[in-house]
This record gives structure tokens, sequence and C-alpha cells, in this order.
């Protein structure tokens, strides 16, 4: 199958070059003087400096040539997912879109694999989501992801076709479970830096990555995910990863409230809207979401850390 990525950030370009062990791939970039400028250096300068691009990576900002692929992955941040499609519906029609974002959109409170259906109802939308710096799949470190698609032969074989030499994939066909772990994860990376930033210790971050992780299974069982998901890499093992890495733009933002500095608006931070979707959702729905309602506030500035320091000690005993 001919491959296509949607999307030259940090992990579009990690993805493109992993993938390019295998066979040619176009890289899609919406800025034609990035797109030249990639193609012509050989290098993602602002995402990925020092990383050489393999030549059979072919960096274009031409839409209809880039599409003509059979596989699209839209490596674009899940807030954007929505407008990305929209413009091209009829160029991805019949395609085999596969999600490598990790969020919830806030206007409207659905994941990924939705937004492709409604945008593009003829595609065959799939998930490619799990524990992954876009630096180690870059530099050809091993990882392994999981690969989330509801019609299960169609799973099986871009299982196939996306596993590379470094980058090993694991299939579901729970698209729910999987998108779930990976939007929330990030929304508990950002109170795990916020709680180191602040000094708080390594004990209370253990604490907000294991009651977070029961808010995740709490959330995912209501929109109807297997519970087995959240235990794999797409639930447990990112969490782990995002919760305890500095190379986490969550936890770093997380980390920036914390020691109340100032932190770069550029950057993409997928937690902030994940978290002000979830404690939306949360609130209609009567679910008990403490600490990812504390971190919608804190990362919008209606709470300081002592305020979310208060709200989560400050409840009611429960059991475990
Ligand atoms: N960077 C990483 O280590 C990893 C990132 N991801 C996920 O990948 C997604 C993208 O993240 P990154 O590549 O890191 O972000 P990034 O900020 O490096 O790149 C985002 C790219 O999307 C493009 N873009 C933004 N809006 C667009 C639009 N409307 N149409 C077309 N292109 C648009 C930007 O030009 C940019 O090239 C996020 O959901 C993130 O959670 C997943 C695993 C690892
Ligand atoms: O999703 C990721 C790791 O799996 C990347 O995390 P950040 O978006 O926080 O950098």
């Amino acid at each position: 199958m001919s491959v296509s990525v949607l999307g030259s950030g940090a992990f579009g370009s990690a993805l493109a070059i992993s993938l390019a062990g295998q066979g040619p791939v176009t890289l899609w970039a919406r800025d034609a003087e990035q797109a030249r400028q990639m193609q012509q250096t050989r290098e993602n300068s602002g995402r990925l400096p020092g990383v050489t691009l393999p030549a059979n990576i072919s960096v274009t900002a031409e839409f209809e040539h880039a599409m003509q692929a059979e596989v699209i992955l839209l490596a674009v941040p899940m807030q954007k997912l929505r407008d990305a499609l929209s413009v091209h519906t009829e160029r991805l029609s019949g395609k085999m879109l596969v999600a490598c974002c990790k969020g919830i959109e806030m206007t409207s409170g659905v994941g990924p694999i939705a937004v492709i259906t409604q945008t593009v109802p003829d595609a065959h939308p799939a998930l490619l989501t799990g524990p992954s710096f876009a630096d180690d799949i870059a530099r050809g470190l091993p990882t392994a992801l999981t690969l989330a698609c509801a019609d299960a032969t169609l799973g099986e074989d871009l299982q196939q076709e996306l596993t590379t030499a470094n980058l090993r994939l694991y299939r579901t066909t729970d698209t729910v479970g999987a998108e779930l772990g990976g939007a929330l994860k990030n929304v508990m990376a950002i109170g795990c830096g916020a709680a180191i930033g602040a000094g708080l210790g390594d004990s209370a971050r253990a604490a907000l990555i294991t009651r977070g992780f029961a808010e995740m299974q709490r959330f995912a069982a209501l929109r109807g995910a297997q519970p087995d998901t959240l235990m794999g890499l797409s639930g447990l093992g990112d969490l782990v990863l995002t919760c305890t890495s500095e190379l986490s733009r969550n936890y770093r933002f997380g980390l920036s409230l914390g020691l109340n500095k100032p932190f770069d608006s550029a950057t993409t931070v997928e937690g902030v809207a994940t978290a002000q979707a979830v404690s939306k959702i949360a609130a209609t729905e009567g679910l008990d979401m403490p600490i990812s309602t504390t971190v919608a506030k804190l990362s919008s500035g209606a709470y300081s850390v002592t305020d979310a320091i208060q709200a989560l000690l400050g409840r009611p005993l429960k059991e475990e």
C-alpha cells in the first residue's frame, strides 16, 4: 500500500522517517515554503533538528499529489483535525485515514474517529496511538504502538503495512478505548508536571498517576470502551511515559504551571483542550473526574496550584 502523511510536524515527520525504511513516503506540509525547505535540506529543522529525512521521503505542499496514496496518516493536532479534513473531503473520499492525534474535540466532545466519520463519511478510519516520542521514532529507537480499527480485517492489513523495523504495532478493534487512553493521559501528564514543578514530590505524582488512571477507566467505561484496552499501550503505557518524562510537552506545560513560569504558546499541548472537554462531559454525565476537572481549572488559570491541591485533598474520603 502507498502511504502519505498529512501534517509535517514532529510526529508526522517521525512516522514518515520510520516508514521510509519500507518504501517511498509522501509527507504533506500545508506551508509551501516549509515543504520546499524540508525537501531541499532533508531536515525538519523546527521540529526534529539534526535528523536526516531519507531520500525516499518526498515533501510537498501539493495536496492533490500527496493524497494519491491509499493510506493517509493524519498527523495534525486534535483540535485542527476537523478543519484539516473538511477542506479536502472529496480528495480523501474512500481512503484509509489513520488518525495519529490524541485528544477530544472541545467543541463536540468526540474523538478523532468520529471526526473522520463526520467529515469524510466514506473513508475507512483507524487510529495509531500509544507511548512514543517523535524524537525516539525518528532516531530509530524501538517503540511499540497500538493500531486501532473497528474493521478487524482492515486493522490487520494496516498493522502489517505500518509496522517497521523499529516500530512494532499491536492491534485492537476497540477504537473508543484506544483513543480515550491517548486523550486522557495528556490531562494527567499536565497534573503530574504541575505537582513536580510545585515541589510536591514523587509520592504525589504516583498518587496522581494511579487515581488519574482510575478516572481514565471510569470515563472510558462510560463511553463503551473495553476495560482491557486501557491496560495496554494506548492507556497505561502512554500514561506512564507521559507522566514521567520531560520530553512530553504536556508534562512540561504542567511543570511550567507548577513553577509559575511562562510556556511557549505555539507548542502543541493537547491536554489543555481535552481537560476542558472532559470536565464538561463529566459535569453533564454526573461522572466523578476530580483530577481532570482540577487540571482544566489549573490550565485555564481559574485555579492556582494551591487551589488545585486543596480541591483534591479536601474531597470526602472514599473506598479505593
Ligand atoms: N510529537 C510527539 O512526540 C507525538 C505526537 N503525537 C500526536 O500527534 C499530533 C500532532 O502532534 P505533533 O506533530 O507533535 O505537533 P506539531 O505541533 O509538531 O505539528 C503539528 C502539525 O500540524 C500542522 N497543522 C496544524 N493545523 C493544521 C491544519 N488545519 N491543516 C493542516 N495541517 C495543520 C502544523 O502545520 C504542523 O506541521 C498530536 O495530537 C500529538 O498528540 C502522538 C505521539 C507522539
Ligand atoms: O503522546 C506523546 C507520547 O506518547 C507525546 O506527548 P506530548 O504530546 O506530551 O509531547
